[in-house]
């Protein structure tokens, strides 16, 4: 079951979704091999660690749990030397019990955090390659949230398997011991009744955890669309409050809130009755024991024994009996875990899998740190030596919406030279930005070829949309984007003045300066238009020899975009822009127009030099 479909609500893959079959085996295999990539690996050392500690344990809570029978020997036999130093002893192995079990929670967390860690590093080195996350997210939809399995499942697969590696191997020798030792005591009636009485409140848990689970699954995706309901609202407050939205955003918020708390009432009072039953087995197992002991004992089978030794071994079976109970419950427990972690593992896998396949696909990606080649799609990535080059060249190119018949352009061909800057306009939706991801290889032109003659990125070819993108960190950071600190040389008075230019030197002044570290999301502390300027500066500190600017100044004023144009000119940036508004134009030597029915024409911006129907 996968309640978040959606995206935005808490999942519990089940196996369910999985099913034993081949592929699940493989997908379970490929995770074990990153959780213990070598014999030599830290991992294996830590489990290794982690067993023995588990069986230290096991031999130390045998030993408290015989502690009361000795005590009760000591008293009835008056014995009080022997008090002193049993006294002592049940304390050494109570301290003794603590530090093992702080040792084994510690180590349980270290080998958790060692997993998560290699996991996830795999995936990242697979998600960010190239640009498999964009594949991934927006056309390869095989496979429903990436970003919730790569944070949270992961997550989820490593702390319980690091919490359940150790019980898993130990549980069935201690079930087998504790077996045998209640048999030494009270025959096959106490290792027996003790069976029948965990498999019966097993059958009665079970009937009544169906409901539970299934309420309290429910429970989260409506928590979900509740706490959903309230992040919209607040990340669109404004628009909302110029709506005066008040009136209809509370009764939607309410109509959530009463799914979320009558789904928790059925869920609280599944859980009443859950709690009657499981409050009731602790309290009968605990006088399980003597039933059992009860038989022997009026059968005259240990009529030969003192008061004394007797009481010991009442209290001995007490301890025996209880423990067994409690591994059988561990047992259940840990088939549960169980289930969890392979259907978490199958989610994991399977992500493995689609990357890996894109992978193979070859998507190319042929900016500033990566070049690959595919055969529709091909980059002779060079230096800029001479003013003439060609940025890129479509031949041919017929172009559609990914895995669909539709087609936007047919046969396009043209390039982008340097000094001839290029003006894409058409009415909306006929495939303006969809040319720019043919282009970037985010699409597979369906026929033609696109060569590309520059890098992707701030030294060939750098790409401003309309909805500029800011990650988070300082305002120098901003501007380097996608560069690091480290991979240029920064010089923060370029910067400034170019903030300066474009009107941006009060960010500088709420900010503290450009360098200063802030929380700020970006996007709530600027307006579009002072997003759109700030992309600019971006532009102008790289100052690459090309630019694509899909109404990259659509928010600002003309007066605005007339200088951000003529600040590119003199930059000597040529640019292939997308812009509905005429006042562009002067700044655009051809123009190509894309037409509704898959047409285009292209014709100098004084009067047509070239023009192509079909
Ligand atoms: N990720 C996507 N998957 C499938 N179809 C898409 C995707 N993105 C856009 N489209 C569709 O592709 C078509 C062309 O979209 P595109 O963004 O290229 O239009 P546009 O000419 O740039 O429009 P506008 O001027 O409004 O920005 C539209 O019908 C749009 O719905």
């Amino acid at each position: 079951m996968d309640t978040n479909r959606g995206g935005r609500l808490v999942t519990r893959p089940l196996l369910n979704d999985a099913g034993f079959d081949l592929k699940f085996f493989k997908r379970f295999w490929r995770i074990t091999l990153l959780l213990f990539p070598s014999c030599k690996s830290p991992s294996v050392w830590l489990a290794a660690l982690l067993l023995l500690l588990g069986l230290l344990e096991q031999y130390i809570i045998y030993n408290i749990g015989l502690i009361p029978s000795k005590f009760y020997k000591i008293f009835l036999d008056d014995d009080s030397s022997e008090f002193t130093s049993h006294l002592l002893y049940s304390i050494g192995l109570i301290l003794a019990e603590a530090f093992i079990l702080s040792t084994k929670l510690y180590v349980a967390s270290v080998l958790y955090i060692t997993w998560r860690q290699s996991i996830c590093r795999a995936l990242h080195d697979l998600y960010f390659k190239n640009i498999l996350y964009y594949k991934l997210n927006v056309i390869e939809k095989s496979i429903d949230n990436p970003d919730q399995r790569i944070t949270q499942d992961v997550d989820q697969l490593c702390n319980k398997f690091s919490q359940i590696l150790v019980p898993l191997i130990i549980t069935p020798f201690t079930i087998g011991y504790y077996f045998y030792k209640c048999w030494t005591v009270t025959s096959y009636l106490g290792p027996v009744s003790t069976l029948v009485f965990f498999a019966v409140f097993t059958i009665i848990n079970k009937l009544l955890m169906s409901p539970v689970v299934k309420y309290f699954y429910l429970q989260q995706k409506r928590e979900g669309d509740f706490r959903f309901h309230h992040m919209l609202l607040r990340t669109n407050s404004e628009s909302a409050a110029f709506f005066r939205a008040g009136r209809v955003e509370r009764s939607k918020a309410n109509a959530k809130l009463h799914n979320l708390i009558s789904t928790q009432a059925k869920l609280i009072r599944w859980e009443y009755a859950l709690n009657y039953v499981i409050k009731t087995a602790d309290y009968l197992g605990s006088i399980l024991s003597y039933i059992a002991i009860a038989f022997p004992i009026f059968n005259g089978q240990y009529k030969d024994l003192s008061s004394a030794d007797l009481s010991s071994l009442i209290s001995q079976n007490g301890f025996f009996s209880i423990y067994l109970i409690n591994c059988f419950t561990t047992m259940i427990d840990q088939s549960l875990q169980v289930t969890d972690i392979a259907g978490t593992a199958h989610r994991i896998g399977q992500l493995f899998e689609v990357l890996g396949k894109l992978k193979c696909e070859g998507i190319e990606d042929n900016s500033f740190l990566y070049s690959s080649f595919d055969s529709h799609f091909t980059s002779e990535v060079h230096p800029l030596t001479n003013s003439n080059t060609t940025a890129f060249t479509l031949q041919d190119v017929t172009y559609g919406l990914p895995k669909s018949l539709k087609v936007l352009c047919k046969n396009l061909s043209f390039q982008l030279t340097s000094g001839v800057s290029v003006l894409v306009t058409g009415n909306s939706g006929c495939g303006k930005t969809s040319l720019l991801r043919v282009l970037s290889g985010l699409w597979k032109a369906s026929s033609g070829s696109v060569n590309i003659n520059v890098c992707l990125g701030p030294t060939g070819l750098l790409y401003l949309p309309q909805k500029p993108y800011f990650t988070d960190g300082t305002l120098l950071e901003q501007v380097i984007y996608p560069l690091q600190e480290r991979d240029t040389r920064t010089d923060e008075a370029v910067i400034l003045n170019y903030l300066k230019l474009v009107g941006l030197e009060g960010l500088v002044e709420r900010l503290g300066g450009v360098n200063v570290k802030t929380d700020w999301n970006w996007y709530d502390e600027m307006s579009p238009g002072e997003m759109q300027r700030l992309s600019f500066v971006r532009l102008f500190f790289h100052k690459p020899p090309f630019a694509i600017l899909d109404e990259a100044t659509s928010q600002v004023s003309q007066e605005m975009e007339a200088l951000l144009y003529k600040t590119c000119c003199d930059l000597g940036i040529t640019y292939l822009s997308i812009g509905h508004r005429t006042t562009i134009r002067p700044f655009h030597d051809l123009e190509l127009q894309l037409k509704e029915d898959g047409s285009w024409s292209l014709h100098s911006l004084e009067g047509s030099i070239n023009s192509s129907r079909i």
